[in-house]
């Protein structure tokens, strides 16, 4: 019997187009000849569609969404600073609208420092962790106000929302993560010296949890000193538990030393299967490479294989990681194009036949 799964796809703007061209080819190699197939449809929504027709998100677009079982994504965003984007709010209208309103309350953002891949760190160690960043609250809710704009009295708000609920459930997926993993380890960054009332509630919410996982060993550090250690000693991560804000930030830097921020795959997740979870790069549209054909698609890739396993398609998801570490272990410094870095992948795919046939 072959399960058929809804797909939204949305390619988005600058380089999320081309990679999403590859993930596809990743996708389709991984699932060739398996009980799963894909019946995809694509959203044209991005920077580009709303220059076009001043539409960033219709509730049509959202309903539609919805319906699908899972949703990939490229990148959405123009030039940061592009005068005719002001006020369009690409980032909050789309991305983070899907993001609040399908309550992907886990952004899971992994880091392996493949073998054969060059850190930008001296000495990095064994990288391997996973950022658990929360995805539905903090600083990027759009609780806030500007008074006297454009004055020199202007002020400016931004307020941060931490709820008991929001931050407990992400704190229990994060907690039942480490306990998966071998190394059993859970850190907590914020800033509780300085942002008390959020940082208090995220601590005790955690000390209260670890208290059902003695077996997981918990670690805090504020955000600051974790940047120091995310480049000085990487190796002592497991599991970071962390907000939205930090955890944006953290997971590029993480990027970088795992080899650079086009190889950074990340999922949005529900998890309670209430609304269909999205899998896109850690990475934007890049403007700067946007049409030139080099954006590399490992990143997009690896989020076809954290859709896959989302899907309960642990086999498939594994080949695509395989196929991947296997690119990178051999890429030197020969350069390659996006398009050949997806053939290849793909065909390598291809070649590692399911286990059981
Ligand atoms: N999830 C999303 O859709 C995101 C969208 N954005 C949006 O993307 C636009 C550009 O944002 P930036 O701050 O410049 O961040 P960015 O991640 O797009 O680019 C930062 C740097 O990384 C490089 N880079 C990114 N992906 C790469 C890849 N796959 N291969 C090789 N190099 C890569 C870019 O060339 C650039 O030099 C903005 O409009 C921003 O709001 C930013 C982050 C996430
Ligand atoms: C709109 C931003 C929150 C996107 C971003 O930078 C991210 O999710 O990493
Ligand atoms: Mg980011």
């Amino acid at each position: 019997m072959v399960t058929t799964v809804k797909l939204a796809v949305i390619p988005g703007d600058g380089i999320g187009p081309e990679v999403v061209a590859e993930a596809l080819k990743a996708l389709d190699a991984a699932t060739v000849d398996s009980g799963i197939e894909f019946d995809r449809t694509e959203f044209q929504l991005g920077a580009a569609r709303y220059l076009e027709t001043g539409d960033v998100l219709t509730d049509d677009d959202l309903a539609a969404i919805k319906s699908h079982d899972a949703i990939l994504l490229g990148a959405v965003g123009g030039v940061p600073g592009d005068p005719r984007l002001v006020g369009a709010n690409i980032e909050r209208g789309l991305l983070l609208k899907l993001r609040f309103d399908l309550d992907h309350y886990v952004n899971l953002r992994p880091s392996v420092l493949y073998e054969g891949v060059r850190s930008p760190l001296a000495e990095p160690g064994d990288v391997d962790f996973v950022v658990v960043r929360e995805g539905t609250e903090g600083p990027y809710v759009g609780n806030g106000g500007a008074i006297r704009t454009g004055t020199p009295a202007e002020v400016a708000n931004e307020v941060s929302v931490n709820t008991a609920y929001g931050v407990e459930r992400v704190v229990r997926y994060a907690f039942a993560l480490a306990a998966s993993r071998p190394r059993q380890k859970l850190t907590l960054v914020h800033k509780t010296n300085v942002l008390v009332f959020a940082g208090s509630l995220w601590k005790r919410t955690v000390d209260r949890v670890a208290e059902e996982y003695p077996e997981v060993t918990v670690d805090y550090l504020h955000v600051d000193a974790a940047t120091i250690f995310l480049v000085t000693d990487p190796g002592r991560f497991d599991v970071i538990v962390t907000d939205n804000l930090f955890g944006d930030i953290l997971t590029d830097l993480a990027g970088a030393i795992s080899g650079g921020i086009g190889l950074a795959a990340s999922g949005n997740i529900n998890p309670d299967g209430t609304f269909p979870s999205m899998f896109e790069p850690v990475h934007g549209s890049a403007p700067d490479i946007a049409g030139k054909g080099i954006a590399d698609p490992t990143a997009a890739i690896g989020s076809v294989a954290l859709l896959l396993r989302h899907l309960g398609e642990a086999e498939a998801a594994e080949r695509v990681e395989r196929a991947i570490a296997a690119d990178v272990a051999e890429r030197g410094d020969r350069p390659r194009s996006t398009s050949e870095i997806g053939d290849q992948i793909a065909a390598r795919i291809q070649a590692l036949q399911p286990a059981h046939s």
